[in-house]
C-alpha cells in the first residue's frame, strides 16, 4: 500500500452508558492509503456510518468514542490526532483535507439557495481572502467536473435531477481540493444508471486529482468493481479487510463470502443470490465467540467460546477457518462465480 493518509486504530463507539450501551464499534483499525479508494461494505447496522462519524469527530449523541486514534498525515507532513484536535483546527481540517458526502446528502442542499452559491459559500467560508469571482470560477469548474452544465450554476435544488443534486454534493466535497473524500452511501438513493455514472466520475476524478476515497456501501458488488481494497464489517468490528480483487476470488470470511452471494454481480455470468439466512446479532448483547457464528454455516465449538482477532499480515480476516484455503474449499458451499 502506498504511504497512509488515515490511521485509525482501536476505535470504539458506544450509543448510550452502562448496561444500556450498544457497542455500534469494537476496536476498529483500518489505514488508507494515498490515492487509495477504501470500500466498506457490511449489512445494514454493522457499523460503517458509525466509523465514519466517529473518525471525523461528527458522531451525534448519544454517540461516544470510548477509546482509539485517528491520525491525519497532511501533504506537509504534519500529523493531526483528530481526535484530540482543538475544534477551532478541526473544523478547518474538515472540507479542507476531509471531506464527507453523507447519506441522502442530496437532500442537505439549502432548497432556497442557488447552487452556485451554495459551492461559493463552503470556498468563500475557508478561503476568505480569495475574491468571490475566483470562487465562482471555481464553483464552474467543478460542476463541470462532476458533470454538470456551468450554466446550472443559478438553479435551486428542486430545479435538479436526484443523481444532478448528488453531483452538486460530490463537487461541494471536492472544493476545497481534500486529500481523503469519505462517502457514505452516496448513491444508494439513485437509480442504477445514475449510479453507476457518478461512480464511474468519481473514480475518474480520483485518478486526476489524486484524492483518496472511502466509499461506505451494503453493496459489495459495487465495491468489486471500484474500490481497491475492501473492509467488510460485522457487527462493529471489520472481518475481513484485503485486495478487492483477492475478495472476489477468494473470500476468506464466511460473512463477506455471504455479501458476495447477496449481490447480482455487475459483470460476468449471471449466478443464483444465496442471500445469508438470520439476522445481524444485538450489539447491547453479544455472544461471546465469533458474533458472526449464529449465522455461519462453517461454525465449530471454538467459534461458540472464542473471538477470533483480525490477523493474516496483508490478507486480514478475522475467522479460525483455515486461512490456506478459500472457504469455498469448505463442504457444502456452492462456489461464487
Ligand atoms: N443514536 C443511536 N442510538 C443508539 N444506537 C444507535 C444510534 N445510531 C446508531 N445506532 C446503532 O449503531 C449500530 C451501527 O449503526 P450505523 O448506522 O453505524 O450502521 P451502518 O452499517 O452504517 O448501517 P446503515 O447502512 O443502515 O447506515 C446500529 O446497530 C444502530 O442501531
Amino acid at each position: 500500500m502506498n504511504q497512509p493518509v488515515l490511521e485509525i486504530s482501536g476505535l470504539s463507539v458506544d450509543y448510550g452508558y452502562h448496561d444500556d450501551a450498544v457497542h455500534a464499534l469494537r476496536d476498529v483499525s483500518l489505514s488508507l492509503g494515498r490515492g487509495e479508494v477504501l470500500g466498506l461494505a457490511g449489512e445494514s447496522g454493522c457499523g460503517k456510518s458509525t466509523l465514519a462519524y466517529a473518525a471525523t469527530r461528527l458522531l451525534p449523541p448519544p454517540g461516544l468514542i470510548t477509546g482509539g486514534e485517528v491520525l491525519f498525515h497532511s501533504r506537509t507532513g504534519e500529523t493531526l490526532d483528530l481526535l484530540r484536535l482543538p475544534d477551532d483546527e478541526l473544523r478547518a481540517a474538515r472540507w479542507d483535507e476531509i471531506a464527507i458526502v453523507f447519506q441522502g446528502a442530496m437532500n442537505s442542499l439549502n432548497p432556497v439557495r442557488r447552487v452556485g452559491r451554495q459551492l461559493t459559500d463552503v470556498m468563500a467560508a475557508h478561503r476568505p481572502g480569495v475574491p468571490m469571482s475566483v470562487h465562482k470560477g471555481r464553483a464552474r469548474e467543478l460542476l463541470g467536473l462532476v458533470g454538470i452544465p456551468a450554466d446550472r450554476m443559478p438553479a435551486y435544488p428542486h430545479q435538479l435531477s436526484g443523481g444532478q443534486r448528488q453531483r452538486v454534493m460530490i463537487a461541494m466535497a471536492l472544493a476545497l481540493d481534500p486529500q481523503v473524500v469519505i462517502m457514505d452511501e452516496p448513491t444508494t438513493a439513485l437509480d442504477v444508471v445514475t449510479q453507476r455514472q457518478i461512480v464511474e466520475r468519481l473514480i475518474a476524478l480520483r485518478a486526476e486529482l489524486g484524492f483518496s476515497v472511502v466509499f461506505i456501501t451494503h453493496d459489495v458488488s459495487l465495491l468489486i468493481e471500484m474500490a481497491d481494497r475492501i473492509a467488510v464489517m460485522y457487527a462493529g468490528r471489520i472481518v475481513e479487510d484485503a485486495p478487492a480483487a483477492e475478495i472476489y476470488a477468494e473470500p476468506r470470511h464466511p460473512y463477506t463470502r455471504g455479501l458476495l452471494g447477496s449481490f447480482p454481480p455487475l459483470r460476468g455470468p449471471r449466478r443464483a443470490l444465496s442471500g445469508i439466512p438470520g439476522a445481524p446479532p444485538d450489539l447491547a448483547s453479544l455472544p461471546p465467540g465469533c458474533a458472526f457464528a449464529p449465522r455461519c454455516p462453517h461454525a465449530f465449538a471454538r467459534c461458540e467460546g472464542e473471538r477470533p482477532e483480525l490477523s493474516g499480515g496483508r490478507r486480514l480476516s478475522a475467522c479460525f477457518l483455515p486461512a490456506d484455503g478459500p472457504v469455498a474449499a469448505v463442504q457444502g458451499v456452492a462456489p461464487v462465480e
